[in-house]
């Protein structure tokens, strides 16, 4: 039996009609309109391909799109002094700053630097800390879109055993913070584990954020396990054309898996919607007004 494809991209589809239809009561009752600020530093173009994405789905949500495209050698303070703009603006309710930052910026400071109730990746240490907290906080768009899909997959998730194979600030530390919240028993692996063929085979739920191509294999897989591959990985075909795969070798886990995530078209759309949804929720809170279902977690 082959694995169940958990369609990413149709749940996006279905989170932003969510988010667009919060979007125009907004707009009709409260004659508000959730702004996103979007900050690029440098000019790597696969950065450029997914700013300019997320900028046509904000619009399509009904909402205001705002980018700021800074050259390669901008320094701190010009960036600060941006951010402290965004931060003061009341047209602008979520702010991402597109990471990595070039080297000789200084990604904590500048990330600490954006107001934590417009930080709609959820990357503040107090959006960070609030979540470890289990406090309402701005959650990172990924494990956001993640827990999502899983929610609907697996129903219940209280006492699964989930393995996180990744330990970043920015997927595998806040995922492993939301599953536990989700009562999950979770195991977070990295590039010291020792025994990770074993840990990966004890799992009822298996998250890959590695950043390495195929890492994840069929046969470490638990029969029936949920499988959600965050990795994107872009690696050379026989043909000199390139291929985007993820940190799962999809074609051995779907043999073995449950459900599992394709790339592309598995977390990548749910991490924009997320995105998207996280503005909406930042917006709602920033005027007192009711929280929408099913926006955030
Ligand atoms: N779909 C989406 O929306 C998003 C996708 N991504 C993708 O997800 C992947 C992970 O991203 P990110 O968390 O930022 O990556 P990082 O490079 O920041 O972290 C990778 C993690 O994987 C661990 N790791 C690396 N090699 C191994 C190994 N051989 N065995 C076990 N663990 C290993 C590292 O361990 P250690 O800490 O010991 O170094 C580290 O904790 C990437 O492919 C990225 O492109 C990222 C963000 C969003
Ligand atoms: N501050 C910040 N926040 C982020 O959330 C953030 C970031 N910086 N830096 C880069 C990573 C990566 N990331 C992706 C999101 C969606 C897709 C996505 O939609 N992927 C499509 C395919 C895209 C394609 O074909 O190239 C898919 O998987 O189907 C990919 C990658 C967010 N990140
Ligand atoms: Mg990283």
């Amino acid at each position: 039996m082959t694995a169940q494809i958990i369609d990413g991209k149709n749940f996006a589809v279905a989170l932003r009609e969510k988010v667009a239809e919060h979007t125009s009561y907004l707009k009709e009752k409260h004659n508000i309109t959730p702004g996103l600020a979007v900050v690029l530093v440098g000019e790597d173009p696969a950065s450029q391909v997914y700013v300019r994405s997320k900028g046509k789905q904000t619009i399509e949500a009904g909402m205001n799109s705002y980018e700021y495209k800074l050259s390669a050698d901008t320094s701190e303070t010009e960036l600060l002094t941006l951010i402290n703009q965004l931060n003061a603006d009341t047209n602008v309710h979520g702010i991402l700053v597109q990471l990595p930052l070039p080297e000789h910026l200084d990604e904590a400071l500048v990330i600490n630097a954006i107001d934590p109730a417009k930080d709609v990746d959820g990357f503040h240490i107090s959006n960070a800390g609030l979540l470890a907290t289990g406090q309402k906080a701005m959650v990172p768009c990924t494990p956001l879109g993640c827990l999502m899909m899983l929610r609907e997959y697996c129903g219940s998730l209280s006492g699964l055993n989930a393995v996180v194979v990744g330990r970043s600030n920015i997927v595998g530390k806040p995922m492993a913070q939301l599953l536990l919240k989700e009562s999950c028993t979770v195991t977070i692996a990295h590039s010291r584990t020792r025994n990770l063929p074993e840990l990966v085979g004890g799992a009822d739920i298996v998250v890959a954020a590695v950043g390495q191509p195929l890492f994840i294999k069929g046969e470490w897989i638990k029969p029936g396990a949920t499988v959600i591959d965050v990795g994107i990985n872009r690696i050379e075909q026989g043909d000199g054309m390139t291929r985007l795969v993820g940190d799962v070798d999809f074609e051995t886990a779907r043999e073995v898996a449950g459900a599992i995530t394709p790339v592309p078209g598995g977390v990548g759309p749910m991490t924009i919607a997320c995105l998207l949804a996280n503005t909406v929720t930042a917006c709602c809170r920033s005027y007192s007004l009711p929280e929408p279902q099913g926006l955030t977690v």
